[in-house]
């Protein structure tokens, strides 16, 4: 395209924007006069609150930020334009002036190809800077033009330098991530991707795209996300806002928990309570309260006396019993059916039908009392648990050929606190209550839930999930060489199946966005030492420098480092040994560099000290590792967590070393 025409074109493309930003102002002002008037119009109370709510979440979706573009592509078909971006903007007639990438026509800005043009003849994407369209790039699919990942303006954007917390990636999203963002909202799939291959963008960007196509039933259920901690929680926080989804739980399998956690087990006892053993044990716990009623009931009414046979009374217990409901519900069944039985005798006798009052008299009356105490206890989860592992007989009777004697002796408390309420629950504790609670009653389930880092949940951590996806799918994505619980998965098919979702597909994603090639080639030099059979990545970034020192001072040698990193754009991360991380902050402090730390939304410093623990699912620009030995060295799967570590690096790693290298490297 001559010169001046690309000045003219771009020229109208800036008139659009300024038009379309124009007009999103209107929509959000019109919803926020709505939502001023709304508590005039609405007629009571409870429809004031409904539509409030729904005009907040309104008004909060049309916000603009200007830093962000409001479209960047653009699709040509014969008889039409349409600009693709992050929300709908219509003019005051309602015609479309940025379509939603989510939408069914958006579909072929991410998908159309020369081969399958999908009636695409010309894509354009835009470069922007500071929310100022700069430049846009154009493939003639009707002229076999096609560039692929060649892309200047994906390359660029992949290349852009990281601040702050992550951001979406609709203007980029490739061909492979995108058939796993619009897969349907029914299926459940597992998507297995090494480092920075955009699983943790795919989870979200589905998740958003779940919610504008079926938005009123998933607002009704809900979608979940789940990741490992506070800190990669608050690192992913700001996407889905920013793409208009601000009704997403985010949270941490433990938050999930209603047990408060204020204790800690042994490691090999944690290991334990995680093993998928331990819900066979606690069902088994439950089922052992049940009794088979062996007397007669007798229920005195004024001046009746109604008799419920033994024998009627197990049938009633047995047929409960064989429905498998809900614990809870189980026990309410039986009074059902024993006042039932009441009932009937009253009718026979008396002609008539007892009202409300007399059947809740008869379920409440001390021999059914009595009776369901006997036969159907009630309890609560953690009352089951605390009785479990208080009491060794009663864990015998549970465990009996399931746990070895030892195990059954590494679980059972030395000393049992009194009660329930006063136990000092563990996370694994914390976990076998809500494996209890899932028997005892139903939970309410989410409609799609978004796990991340999924390879680090235990067999039970799954099972807490799958109880909050019964009726919903889920989207499960991890990398099974970064697995650094002691529990972590080795196979996908494993996982799936404790959280119930059997048969997902296992999808691989392969193309690496973060890590450049040469901090790649490093890390890969760590995988068959990590015995797990992945798919590796490649790379798509060339730029990228890695420097390996030793040196001999390693707080001087970081503070240098960092001093050098802060001459260059973008986020400085120096992680090292959790036993490090005090005393590197204090070196930087002191030589007057200001640091932030992990969970901080809005790091307040460049530079963030981050203990190798928390490094999982963030990136920085440059990644100064601190004595790799140590981090191999602090926890048992060590490997993997250098693993991780080394793979966090957007543009520039530097390895800082006293200590020899770990052998692999
Ligand atoms: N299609 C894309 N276009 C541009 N950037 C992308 C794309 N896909 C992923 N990225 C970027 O690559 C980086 C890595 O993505 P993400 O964190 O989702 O990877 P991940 O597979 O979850 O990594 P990890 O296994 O380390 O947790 C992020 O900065 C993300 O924005």
């Amino acid at each position: 395209m001559p010169a001046q025409d690309l000045d003219t074109d771009l020229e109208y493309e800036r008139a659009h924007l300024a038009a379309s930003r124009a007009a999103l102002r209107r929509m959000r002002e019109h919803a926020e006069s709505l939502f001023r008037t709304g508590q005039d119009v609405a007629g009571d109370a409870y429809a004031a609150e409904t539509l409030g709510r729904a005009l907040s979440r309104r008004v909060a979706e049309l916000a603009d930020d200007p830093s962000t573009p409001l479209f960047f592509g653009r699709l040509d078909f014969a008889d039409a334009n349409y600009h693709i971006g992050r929300r709908h903007v219509t003019d005051p007639a309602g015609e479309p002036m940025v379509l939603d990438w989510r939408a069914p026509i958006s579909r072929s800005f991410y998908r159309a190809t020369v081969r399958d043009p999908q009636g695409v003849q010309v894509r354009r994407r835009f470069g922007f800077g500071a929310g100022q369209l700069t430049s846009f790039e154009d493939e003639h699919l009707d002229r076999g033009e096609e560039y692929g990942t060649a892309s200047r303006i994906l390359t660029a954007e992949i290349e852009r330098p990281r601040v702050g917390p992550m951001r979406d990636i609709v203007a980029t999203i490739q061909p492979e991530q995108d058939e796993l963002v619009r897969a349907d909202l029914a299926d459940s799939i597992c998507v297995q991707g090494a480092p920075g291959t955009g699983k943790t963008a795919v989870g979200l960007h589905r998740a958003a795209y779940l919610l504008y196509l079926h938005r009123e039933r998933l607002r009704r259920s809900g979608v979940l996300v789940v990741g490992p901690n506070r800190a990669f929680l608050s690192y992913i926080s700001a996407v889905l806002p920013a793409l208009g989804e601000v009704e997403v739980t985010q949270s941490t399998v433990t938050e999930l928990l209603d047990t408060p956690v204020r204790g800690v087990d042994p490691p090999d006892t944690a290991a334990l309570k995680h093993d998928p053993r331990m819900a066979e044990v606690l069902r088994r716990a439950l089922a052992g309260l049940l009794r088979a009623p062996e007397e007669p009931m007798v229920v005195s009414d004024g001046s009746y006396r109604w008799r419920i046979t033994a024998e009627a009374l197990r049938r009633v217990v047995e047929e409960a019993r064989r429905e498998e409901l809900p614990y809870a519900t189980g026990r309410e069944r039986v009074r059902a059916r024993v006042v039932g039985l009441l009932q009937r005798q009253s009718e026979a006798r008396r002609g008539d039908s007892p009202g409300e009052g007399w059947l809740r008299r008869m379920g409440r009356s001390k021999p059914v009392t009595e009776f369901l105490d006997r036969c159907w206890p009630a309890v609560t989860p953690d009352g089951l648990v605390h009785r479990l592992l208080a009491d060794p007989q009663a864990l015998a009777a549970a465990a009996d050929e399931l746990l070895s004697e030892a195990e059954q002796a590494r679980l059972s408390w030395p000393k049992p606190p009194r009660t329930a309420k006063a136990t000092k629950w563990s996370e694994a504790d914390a976990v076998l209550v809500d494996e209890a609670a899932g028997l005892v009653e139903r939970l309410p389930s989410f409609g799609h839930v978004v796990v991340d880092e999924a390879q680090d949940l235990s067999p039970m951590q799954c099972r807490v999930i799958a109880r909050r996806s019964e009726h919903g799918s889920i989207t499960l994505l991890g990398d099974l060489a970064q697995g650094t619980a002691p529990w972590a998965a080795t196979d996908w098919r494993e996982s799936l199946r404790h959280l119930g979702k059997p048969d997902a597909s296992v999808v691989p994603l392969t193309i690496g966005f973060r890590v450049p090639a040469v901090v790649v080639a490093l890390a890969n030099r760590l995988l068959p030492a990590l015995a797990v059979d992945v798919p590796p990545a490649e790379s798509l970034r060339r730029d990228g420098a890695l420097d390996i020192r030793t040196v001999s001072d390693l707080p001087a040698a970081t503070v240098a480092e960092v001093r050098a990193a802060l001459e260059h754009d973008g986020s400085v991360a120096v992680i090292a040994a959790e036993a490090e991380a005090d005393g590197l902050r204090a070196a930087l402090a002191g030589a007057g560099i200001a640091t932030s730390t992990a969970d901080e939304v809005e790091p307040p410093a460049r530079v963030t000290v981050v203990p190798a623990t928390l490094a999982k699912g963030l990136e920085y620009d440059h990644v100064i590792v601190v004595e790799p030995a140590r981090i191999v060295a602090a926890e048992p799967r060590g490997l993997h967590r250098l693993y991780v570590v080394l793979t966090r690096a957007v543009s520039r790693l530097a390895v800082l070393h006293t200590e020899p290298l770990p052998a692999p490297l």
